[in-house]
């Protein structure tokens, strides 16, 4: 599972998918719009566009699949309980991973259930250029005991590994600066794939907040 708020999707995110599936050998990676994120304000735009443009940055990408179920559910959207429909569908003995990036990673003691997500999944980090920050004293607690140095030990159990990452190609990108230029008319080639800078001008989307 990676899941997001996808404001829009970006080239680091689905870079960071591919690699994810290739370096963990994974069947599928999930990538799951947040329909309404826990920790932060309300996205600029609606979950069902912020699906549609995922879906169209995926195309045919082998491993990637856009998974709409935080949309089917009310309330904010919170990662243990989609973790837990992902563990029903694929069942007791699947090797479960979600993968985030350093910066949500820091915040991770204030999500709902954290130990729940480590007894429903492997947590893999994913190192993000320009976000290193040293790690709270309540999330040091949270995964003690849980860091693994490689794939392979990750791999041996079904859940409650702990793996930093670093893939191949770190891109300093995010949708914050995304959709600053989308609103000042500044060029976002190359940080978007063109199916979805093509949507977001036909619909006129990120002009404004
Ligand atoms: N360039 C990137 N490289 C690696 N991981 C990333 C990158 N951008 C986002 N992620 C990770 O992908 C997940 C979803 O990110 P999110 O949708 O919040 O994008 P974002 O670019 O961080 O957005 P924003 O700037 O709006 O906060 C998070 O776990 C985040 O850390
Ligand atoms: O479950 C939680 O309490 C929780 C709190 C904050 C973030 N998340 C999830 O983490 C992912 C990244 O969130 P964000 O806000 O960085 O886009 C996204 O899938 C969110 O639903 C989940």
């Amino acid at each position: 599972m990676l899941g997001g708020t996808f404001d829009p999707v970006h080239l680091g995110h689905l870079r960071s998918a591919v690699e994810l599936h290739e370096a963990l050998a994974l069947d599928r990676v999930h990538m799951i719009p947040a329909a309404m994120p826990p920790l932060r304000g309300e996205p600029w735009v609606p979950p069902e566009t912020r699906l549609a443009l995922l879906e169209a940055g995926i195309g045919d990408t082998p491993g990637l699949v856009a998974d709409p179920r935080e949309l089917r559910r009310d309330g904010p959207s919170y990662s243990a309980d989609t973790l837990a429909a992902l563990r029903r569908d694929y069942g007791r003995e699947a090797r479960l991973v979600m993968a985030l990036g350093h910066d949500a990673f820091l915040r991770l003691a204030d999500w709902r259930s954290p130990q729940r997500l480590f007894e429903l999944a492997h947590l893999v980090v994913i190192d993000r250029p320009d976000h290193e920050a040293p790690l709270s004293a309540a999330l040091a607690e949270l995964i003690q005991g849980r860091e693994v140095d490689s794939v392979e030990s990750l791999m041996q159990r079904p859940a409650g590994g702990l793996l930093r990452l670093r893939l191949p190609t770190r891109m300093a990108i995010s949708a914050t600066a995304v959709r600053r230029r989308l609103a000042s008319g500044a060029s976002v080639r190359y940080l978007l794939p063109e199916a979805v800078e093509a949507r977001i001008r036909r619909d006129g989307l990120y002009r404004q907040r």
